[in-house]
């Protein structure tokens, strides 16, 4: 069975691929599907803009599709950026432009206030039309200055007090273990394999 990942996001292509493909489903990023029009994230929750995307996908490729929406709520800007965390800085979705804004806007917050998470609902859109959603959150500091080199996005501000590194720091492997994607996809997983379950038999 094929499971089409509604995403043009490279670093969640990654992270999703490394726990999706020793499921056995035939995995194909959306990008090998010429002609998919990106749908426009107008959603007031990830849960909308997940489902939008995945429904898109599906209708599209007539395939089982996922789609991730995720983004960052710093507390101290009252969950911002969230579900815009994308076009935070501007509609080119500058992850270097993204973070520089968050610093700017975190200048004067002290380090006590600066708390957050990363959240992430994964929505996966059957060809006939069910939708099904998982969701995950994980918990962390907004660092004053970028560290590290790996990930993407906010990856390098992204502290994590237990592993006491960043997200730019841990291994795609880490990082799935306890990461807002690793936790909803984890979920999703069981999801996908009840729905392939339901398929053979
Ligand atoms: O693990 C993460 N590590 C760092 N940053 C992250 C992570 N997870 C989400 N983020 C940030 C990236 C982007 O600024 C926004 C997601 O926006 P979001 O619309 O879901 O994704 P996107 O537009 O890059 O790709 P697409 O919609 O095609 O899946 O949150
Ligand atoms: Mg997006």
């Amino acid at each position: 069975m094929k499971l089409v990942l509604a995403t043009n996001n490279k670093g969640k292509v990654k992270e999703l691929a490394e726990m999706l493909n020793p499921l056995g489903l035939q995995v194909v990023p959306i990008g090998e599907y010429p002609g998919f029009q990106e749908v426009e994230e107008d959603g007031e929750t990830f849960a909308d803009n997940a489902i939008k995307k995945a429904v898109a996908a599906a209708e599209f490729t007539g395939e089982l599709s996922l789609a991730d929406d995720s983004g960052l709520e710093a507390d101290a800007l009252n969950g911002a950026p969230g579900v815009h965390s994308a076009r935070f800085a501007g509609e080119l979705k500058d992850d270097a432009a993204n973070n520089r804004k968050l610093l700017k806007l975190l200048e004067d917050v002290p380090d006590e206030k600066r708390t957050g998470r990363f959240r992430c609902v994964i929505a996966i859109a059957e060809p006939h039309g069910r939708v099904h959603t998982a969701e995950g959150a994980c918990e962390g500091i907004i660092l004053r200055e970028l560290k590290g080199e790996g990930g993407f996005g906010y990856d390098p501000l992204f502290y994590v007090p237990t592993y006491k590194q960043t997200f730019a720091e841990i291994d795609l492997k880490q990082k799935n273990s306890i990461s807002h994607r690793g936790k909803a996809l984890r979920k999703a997983v069981e999801i996908l394999n009840r729905l392939y379950v339901n398929r053979e038999g």
